[in-house]
């Protein structure tokens, strides 16, 4: 958009790098069937797990080193987790992602895929399938209601971006129905948790709403939960360590919260 200069100087080289890729593409537009988002949140729900997308996140502008595992196999790790969800970064040049790395982990799991990436423009959607594509409020500005359309042309769900309420009654004009308010601000690449709670009361009731970035534990997946998340996409927090085992205990974070609760608040006798 137009007011760049706000934006961290690494977001600036990574929206400058989208618009390079904008003409990358298949020969033609891709036709997806999609494994229902919705869906698969309601069935984590049934199940008593808090539903969660856990992101294959290589690396980040915030994030120290690279995580070489074979992310398949980290994808795997997330779902027997309990993960409802996988986001997987395709941006190459500063999250180690790639579109292929996409397809692999796809067809590896049964789960929805959202595709997380900067997306500016129509050509970048035929670059791979997925379940779900990624549209950032902030940098495609006006585009968002045709970028929107050309998607769920295609089959995908959408998964709008949010950092502010601005952005959100941008969103919800342009007829979003799943919304997600980012707590990293791209300007400062700080988290907030505070910034999920304050848009979340302004989210309509029929809107999916998701909680992303700087969910670090169960107690932080509770306080999203309490702000009104219906689900939640965590990357670092599950990145670091054993991705499994991670997931996991952020899924229970509610089923474990009665001991949680007894074990903070016991005394010796
Ligand atoms: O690693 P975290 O703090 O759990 O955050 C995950 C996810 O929300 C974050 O990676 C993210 C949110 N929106 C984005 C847009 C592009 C790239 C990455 C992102």
């Amino acid at each position: 958009m137009d007011d760049q200069t706000e934006l961290a100087p690494a977001v600036r080289s990574i929206l400058s790098a989208a618009r390079n890729r904008a003409t990358e593409g298949r020969s033609g537009e891709v036709a997806v069937e999609p494994r229902d988002l919705r869906a698969a949140f309601d069935r984590a729900e049934a199940d008593g797990r808090v539903p969660l997308i856990a992101e294959v996140k290589p690396t980040s502008p915030t994030t120290e080193g690279t995580r070489e595992d074979d992310p398949v196999a980290l994808a795997q790790g997330m779902v027997a987790g309990g993960a409802a969800a996988l986001s997987v970064l395709t941006e190459p040049a500063h999250f180690g992602g790639s579109t292929d790395t996409l397809e692999r982990v796809r067809e590896a799991v049964d789960v929805p895929v959202l595709r997380k990436d900067f997306l500016v423009a129509e050509s970048q959607l035929d670059a791979v399938e997925s379940d779900v594509v990624l549209l950032i409020a902030r940098f495609v500005g006006d585009d968002l209601p045709d970028l929107l359309t050309a998607a769920r042309d295609r089959g995908f769900q959408v998964l709008v971006e949010v950092h502010d309420r601005d952005e959100l009654e941008h969103a919800l004009d342009a007829g979003a129905t799943i919304i997600g308010v980012n707590n990293r601000d791209l300007a400062e690449l700080v988290v907030d948790l505070g910034t999920f709670e304050s848009v979340a009361p302004h989210v309509p009731d029929d809107v999916t709403l998701i909680a992303e970035s700087g969910i670090g534990s169960p107690a932080d997946v509770r306080r999203m939960r309490a702000a009104g998340a219906d689900a939640l996409l965590v990357g670092s927090a599950i990145m670091d360590g054993d991705v499994e085992a991670n997931t996991r205990e952020l899924v229970r974070a509610e089923a474990d919260d009665e001991s949680d609760t007894r074990d903070t608040t016991e005394t010796p006798t």
